[in-house]
């Protein structure tokens, strides 16, 4: 019964043999996937699951065959900021991973330790035209949608710094492994004049509850590692050089858990928030693309930026 969930076909197959698949089939009607969902989408992968066609080398990505645990390295020197092309190149990596019939977990880290992830570039949002950033906001969108919506055992190694978007990505994941020390993570959006939209916002009530991520929000705090496992902002801590092999060790813990149980469930609770994301998709560019090209966020952008470079 519990087969690799790897799209609609696969799912109706394990039904059709199962003894529970009344059950099954009752749940999928009730739920009723939307069409990005990762559970209706079929599987493409090569005959020897492999099918990484990334053409740049801005996401490494390693897999055990074995295991089917994959890792990705953001590799976007020098602090893995979110570009365009690295949005797109995460998006389709995962995407990837996700019909890899092999695949059954990914960790995503950073090849550079120290910084996980500096968020969204914004030199991508500055005086660039309203175009340019509605197409920005929609390659974001994608890119959490294929993650945050994944069948797969999600972690997030977070190897350094992981401010905003960095903060983003990990809180897309199902669990959250940080090095210990001077390292920091948050939304600290705030700080340059932006507001989080309610999809990231609600990530963040979900996964350290309603009071704490009111306020960490409004002042767009940084918390140092200490403070965000104290918060449940990440899950355990690691000395820097051990945190790949503790999230391998832990990923191994998950895949203990059938994957079809444990996929159905993650998807159940997930799925109101994807399909509010999917069905307010264009206001939320729209929103992006008006606030971040308004003169007065531009302004404080630029600020920010200076503040940065003088660093
Ligand atoms: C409803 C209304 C909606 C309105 C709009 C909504 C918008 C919501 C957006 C929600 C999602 C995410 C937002 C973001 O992610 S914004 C980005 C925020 N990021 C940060 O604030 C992090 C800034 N960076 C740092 O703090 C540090 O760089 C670091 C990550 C701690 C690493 O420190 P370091 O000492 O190792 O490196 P540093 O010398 O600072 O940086 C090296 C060079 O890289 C440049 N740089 C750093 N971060 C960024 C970045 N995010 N984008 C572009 N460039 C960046 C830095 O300026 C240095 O450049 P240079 O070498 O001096 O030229």
């Amino acid at each position: 019964m519990y087969s690799f969930i790897l799209g609609n076909e696969s799912i109706k197959m394990a039904l059709s043999v199962s003894a529970g698949g009344r059950v099954w089939r009752k749940f999928f009607k009730t739920f009723n996937f939307g069409p990005n969902s990762a559970l209706k989408r079929f599987p493409t992968c090569t005959a020897n699951g492999r099918l990484y066609s990334s053409s740049s080398d801005n996401v490494l990505v390693s897999k055990d065959e074995k295991s089917g645990i994959a890792t990705v390295r953001m590799n976007n020197p020098p602090v893995n900021s979110l570009n365009s092309a690295m949005l797109v190149s995460l998006r389709s990596c995962f995407e990837e991973l996700e019909n890899d019939k092999s695949c059954r977990a990914l960790i995503l880290t950073s090849q550079k330790p120290k910084v996980f992830c500096a968020g969204l570039d914004i030199l991508e949002i500055y005086r660039k035209s309203p175009d340019y950033v509605a197409q920005f906001w929609e390659k974001l969108q994608d890119m959490w949608l294929s993650l945050y919506g994944s069948r797969l055992v999600t972690m997030a190694a977070i190897n350094g710094h992981s401010p905003a978007g960095g903060c983003l990505l990990s809180l897309a994941c199902d669990y959250r492994i940080m090095a210990e020390g001077k390292f920091t993570i948050g939304l600290n959006e705030t700080q340059l004049d932006l507001v989080a939209p309610f999809w990231l916002r609600q990530t963040m009530v979900d996964v350290i509850g309603y009071r704490q991520a009111e306020m960490a929000l409004m002042i767009g705090a940084l918390y140092t590692s200490n403070k965000a496992l104290q918060l449940g902002l990440v899950d355990k801590l690691a000395p820097i050089e051990d945190v790949q092999t503790v999230a391998e060790e832990e990923v191994k813990n998950w895949l203990k858990i059938p994957d079809q149980a444990r996929a159905i469930t993650k998807m159940a609770s997930r799925k109101p928030l994807l399909d509010e994301l999917r069905k307010r998709k264009q206001e939320d560019i729209q929103t992006f693309r008006d606030e971040t090209t308004r003169e007065s966020v531009q302004i404080s952008i630029q600020q920010y930026l200076e503040k940065l470079k003088a660093k």
